[in-house]
């Protein structure tokens, strides 16, 4: 079976310029088939605040009323995602940008009103690889940013890193598929403010061990549900560390075990 590489970026490495240059040129250069998703949480945030459109977080995932629709729609699936497919192209690396209604790719739906209301925002029902499949065949790299669609017309939020699991668990079956999420650290870290302390591999009982002692919070937690979730569903191999975990195999980063 061939190896698919599923690669995830967050907000802090979209928005150092030098970094993302820098692992862009990194990424072209490893052999295809290869997907990258992105996020950019962060920029948008900023410009929600730019715009005086209120920013609501809540357990790490975006409140998205309409304002806020339509300032992601212009972010990820806009700047961020049309900077990025550039800069591949540059690098010679064929890619090609797409949010979930592109293709019909991603289908989700409104997450359902229980106690908090997220807008809209949507859970994944669907991945459908036909098209992507003709693309990774010719050599042409998909650029996943953080949308959906319900097939209603209606766009819908997406955390990026869902995108990725979901992506990843799509190809399994035609694919040996590797999920990497890269962000600013080392990898799941024991003290989170210590860069030496890399845990190099997580299973079940380590991860629930590590959220009764407090070690982890914020976006870890529905990034390692992300990464369990995918593991659970035929993805070979599921990582998180700094984007040199992809280029160099000296450095330590965290493995997630079944
Ligand atoms: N034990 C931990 N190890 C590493 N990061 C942690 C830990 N606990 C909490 N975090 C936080 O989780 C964040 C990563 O989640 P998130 O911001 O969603 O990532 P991304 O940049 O990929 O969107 C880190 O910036 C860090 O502050
Ligand atoms: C529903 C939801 O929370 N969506 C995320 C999508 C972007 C994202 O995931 O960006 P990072 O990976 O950079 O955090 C958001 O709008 O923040």
């Amino acid at each position: 079976m061939t190896t698919l590489k599923v690669i995830k970026i967050g907000g802090n490495i979209i928005d150092d310029a030098n970094a993302l240059g820098q692992f862009l040129n990194g990424f072209a250069s490893l052999k295809a088939p290869k997907i990258l998703v992105h996020g950019g949480g962060k920029l948008a945030s900023k410009l929600a605040e730019q715009m005086r459109v209120a920013v609501n977080m809540i357990g790490g995932r975006r409140i998205t009323d309409q304002a806020t629709l339509d300032i992601i729609t212009m972010v990820y699936a806009g700047k961020i995602n049309k900077n990025i497919v550039a800069k591949l192209q540059a690098q010679h690396c064929n890619a090609m940008g797409f949010t979930g209604a592109d293709g019909n790719t991603i289908v989700s739906e409104k997450r359902a009103v229980n106690t908090i209301d997220y807008g809209f925002a949507g859970d994944v029902k669907k991945v459908n690889t036909a098209l992507l499949e003709v693309l990774l065949k010719t050599n042409t790299t998909p650029v996943f940013c953080a949308i959906t669609h319900d097939e209603n017309g209606q766009l819908l939020n997406t955390n990026a890193d869902t995108i990725a699991s979901e992506l990843a668990i799509g190809f399994a079956s035609k694919y040996k598929t590797e999920l990497y999420y890269c962000f600013e650290k080392n990898g799941v870290l024991l003290d989170v403010n210590n860069e030496d302390s890399v845990i190099e591999n997580i299973d079940v009982k380590t991860y629930q061990n590590l959220i009764d002692t407090d070690c982890i919070s914020e976006g870890m937690l529905p990034k390692l549900n992300n990464c369990f979730h995918a593991i659970k569903h035929k993805v070979n191999k599921v990582c998180i560390g700094k984007t040199d975990m992809l280029f160099n195999t000296q450095i330590k980063y965290t493995t997630i075990q079944k």
